[in-house]
């Protein structure tokens, strides 16, 4: 037997050890875990049996006291030894069919001379020997975890919360264990090896997105163990790993703060509601509850609130693509780009200052249809009120005087015609309780005149009452601020702040109407331009004050040159407390208000320098070498693009020689990538109009395709047709460009557009074009036939 084979040996008879105590400490723990549950179960129950209640003098109630807290007692132990049996239970489980995949043997400076080195084994959760003294697997998140992902054998370092610890790796090796066996083990140097990563990368790809801890590079390690930058920008080329990193580290800051820092204390902005179910499962596979995960539009169209319906980004998207050459378009797209900038939140704060003196709209209080009070007498007690204290204090005094107003008004109510008739309506019931709550404060006389009288004054205070209570739930509300109004008028011809000229900086006063113009009549309508909406939450925050969320100490942002600097700022105000991890590809930036994307590489001024850490990643792990290699050539700088050394075919390029046989061609490439083998292909189009024609031919010629639209919300296995800006971040095993043709992209802006649906292909591109091909494929290309 050689040297190997025996190491291998040794080793998978650990495996066999490890796994055997594991299954008995399940065993136990399920019988104890029934059994304290059960437990827990008769304590509820026999609760009030258990404690004996006798308040009839001070001793005996502070026994019942001393006897319920001691049964309370015990009921929150049970529960919480039953809580962490369950989670050590998990665990164990997750830690049954594959233990461990790493194994670094460590000496430590200052062990004496000779002494024989720790064996440190790593895993999706740690283990303990009988005594519970020693380590048998490490958590990978643990401090010394570090150095498998961070070095190969020689000179290492790592940090505890104590202090850095150094010593000598002798051996790094990595294991695949799979139903406890041992399916490939080798050693290896810092880059944790080829050969693993082949085989996970070579796999067909999933509905949902793995972990990576067993492969983690080294480049990766410093995202997801980044303790401390207050801002981390990540920049990462298509497939380099920016949405794993991402989730280790959500995983791995949890826990090195577990204790203070729990899952929804975490908020992910993500790019659609699709990308939450393919990205959900990564966390519970690594036994950590998952974080808050949202996208932008949800988050602002909770803030926006019922008074306009928020367009969304997507469909501003289709517009910016399919609306060229149609009137207004370019003013629309001037205007997208005023408002992301940064110099239109300092316009925001111009009118915003403007409105503490003048401006500000109220809407009157209406009552049966007349106004109780009008909205020029609001803004006239608004402005009455010290202009030194801020808008939103003032609004808080305002609403104090408002709901004194509503008490004084609601008196005089009392005598009016519908009250009498109203309170004849009303039944017995009524009647009777005024009779008795009136005997029960004494007021009755006896003499009944009066008596009359006063039963009737307290049911039309009652009446009266009741249909105020709308009102005053309104006021206390805030809803007396006539936000859209206010809004509206920046738009009203006109209305500049911040510039006399005419416009924002840059526009010429023609230029600056047409976009108000423009605006406006799309908030008539009740439709707010998804370019609008985050101003108008800033502004609507500036005015009422910040609805902050203090508590959130984790912002992360995937496809982070989405986001506009506008946005950037008003998140920044919204998340006070919060590191932030943003995470983007400037080459993937497809949004018009992203410009072109370097807005998430200039984010100087969101924390200060000393707090900002810029991380590049460069390797692709997602494509094989060919495919990186062809979507690198359609981007500036794409030779910096390293591919993972995996082979796969060639991309191809296929011209239909008749027009209208597009369909057909894709209809077949669909049929043969099925045969073989692939289980999720992508057809992608430049547009959602686009796709939904194309499925339409497809439909009837391929069996179980499915059209993925924004409102789709599951990620599933399978053929799909699909519009480039909803595949962002998702990969397929297959990917088909349903029309590379010069019609489709040529211009510039969809450049990058056209490079992101290239870059979600895994093992196989197919490019189909009718006519003149792209010009993106040769500007930089060498030969691509
Ligand atoms: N260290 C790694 N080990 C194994 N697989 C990895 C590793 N890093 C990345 N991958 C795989 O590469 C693919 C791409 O990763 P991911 O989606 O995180 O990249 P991304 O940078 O967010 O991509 P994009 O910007 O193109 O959406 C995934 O299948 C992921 O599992």
């Amino acid at each position: 037997m050689s040297i190997i084979d025996k190491e291998r040996e040794q080793e998978q008879a650990r495996v066999d050890r490890l796994t055997s105590m594991i299954k008995q400490r399940i065993g136990y723990l399920r019988e104890r875990t029934g059994g304290i549950h059960g437990e827990i179960v008769d304590i509820r129950r026999d609760f009030w049996e258990d404690v004996t209640v006798n308040f009839e003098d001070s001793a005996e109630t502070a026994e019942t006291y001393a006897s319920m807290k001691q049964q309370a007692e015990l009921l929150s132990e049970r529960e919480r030894s039953h809580r962490h049996m369950k989670e050590q239970l998990a665990t164990l489980e997750r830690l049954q069919a594959s233990p461990y995949f790493g194994r670094i043997d460590l000496v430590e400076e200052g062990a004496p001379a000779g002494s024989e080195p720790d064996q440190i084994y790593l895993g999706v959760g740690s283990l303990l020997d009988e005594s519970g003294e020693q380590y048998l697997i490490y958590d990978w998140r643990a401090p010394v975890s570090s150095l498998y992902y961070d070095y190969g054998p020689g000179p290492v370092v790592y940090k505890t919360p104590e202090g850095e610890v150094r010593g000598e790796m002798t051996l790094k090796r990595q294991f695949m264990i799979r139903g406890g066996v041992i399916k490939s083990m080798f050693d290896t140097g810092v880059t944790i090896g080829d050969e693993l990563l082949q085989e996970v990368l070579g796999k067909g790809s999933d509905a949902a997105m793995k972990s990576i801890v067993a492969t983690i590079q080294q480049e990766q390690n410093r995202i997801i163990r980044n303790d401390r930058a207050k801002l981390l920008i990540v920049q990462g080329a298509a497939g380099s790993g920016k949405t794993s990193a991402a989730l280790q580290r959500v995983a791995y800051l949890l826990y090195r703060f577990r204790g203070t820092l729990s899952a929804d204390q975490i908020v992910l902005f993500s790019p659609n509601p699709m990308f939450n179910s393919y990205i959900s499962t990564v966390l519970p596979e690594l036994g950590e509850k998952n974080m808050n995960q949202t996208t932008y539009l949800q988050y602002l169209e909770h803030r926006v609130g019922r008074d306009f319906e928020v367009e969304d980004p997507f469909v501003q998207m289709e517009y910016t693509l399919t609306a060229t050459g149609e009137a207004g378009y370019e003013t629309r797209m001037l205007g997208i780009q005023a408002k992301s900038s940064a110099a239109y939140m300092d316009l925001i704060d111009a009118y915003a200052s403007r409105l503490g003196h003048r401006g500000l709209l109220f809407k009157s209080i209406m009552f049966r249809g007349r106004p109780l009070i009008t909205a020029s007498a609001i803004a006239e007690q608004f402005y009455q009120l010290d202009r030194g204290v801020t808008i939103p204090n003032r609004l808080r005094m305002l609403r104090t005087w408002l709901l004194k107003e509503l008490t004084r008004l609601s008196k005089l109510e009392r005598k009016k015609k519908w009250v009498m008739d109203a309170i004849e309506l009303l039944d017995n019931e009524a009647y009777t309780i005024a009779y008795q709550e009136l005997r029960r404060k004494n007021k009755f006389t006896e003499q009944s005149h009066d008596d009359y009288e006063s039963e009737r004054e307290f049911l039309a205070a009652g009446v009266v009452q009741e249909r105020f209570k709308k009102l005053r739930s309104r006021v206390k509300r805030g809803l007396f601020l006539d936000m859209p109004g206010i809004y509206k008028a920046l738009y009203e011809p006109g209305h500049v702040e911040g510039n006399p000229v005419g416009g924002p900086a840059g526009f010429t006063a023609g230029e600056w109407e047409a976009v108000q113009a423009d605006t406006l009549g799309r908030l008539e309508q009740g439709l707010m331009p998804y370019e609008d909406a985050t101003p108008y939450c800033y502004l609507k925050e500036k005015l009422e004050g910040f609805h902050t969320h203090t508590t959130v100490k984790y912002v992360f942002v995937d496809e982070a040159q989405d986001y506009s600097e506008f946005q950037y700022r008003y998140l920044r105000r919204i998340f006070p407390n919060s590191r932030m991890t943003l995470l983007g590809d400037f080459n993937q930036s497809i949004f018009a208000h992203s410009g072109t994307g370097e807005i998430f590489h200039t984010l100087n001024e969101l924390f200060e320098p000393e707090e900002t850490e810029r991380i590049t990643l460069l390797r692709s792990y997602r494509s094989t070498k060919q495919i990186v290699e062809f979507a690198a050539r359609i981007i500036d700088g794409g030779e910096r693009i390293e591919p993972f050394n995996r082979n796969g075919e060639e991309p191809t390029i296929n011209r239909a020689e008749r027009p209208g046989a597009l369909p057909t061609l894709i209809a077949d490439k669909l049929r043969e990538l099925s045969a073989s083998g692939f289980e999720s292909v992508a057809v992608i189009c430049k547009t959602a109009e686009e796709s939904k024609i194309l499925y339409a031919k497809l439909a009837d010629q391929t069996q179980g395709i499915r059209l993925i639209e924004k409102e789709t919300v599951t990620f599933e296995k399978g053929k799909v047709v699909i519009p480039a800006y909803l595949a962002k971040g998702v990969e397929f095993d297959a990917v088909v460009i349903a029309d590379a043709s010069a019609r489709v992209y040529s211009r510039e802006s969809e450049r990058k557009l056209f490079y992101t649906a290239c870059t979600r292909a895994m093992h196989e591109l197919h490019l189909f074009h009718e006519g003149e091909l792209t010009p993106f494929l040769d500007t930089r290309s060498g030969d691509f036939s």
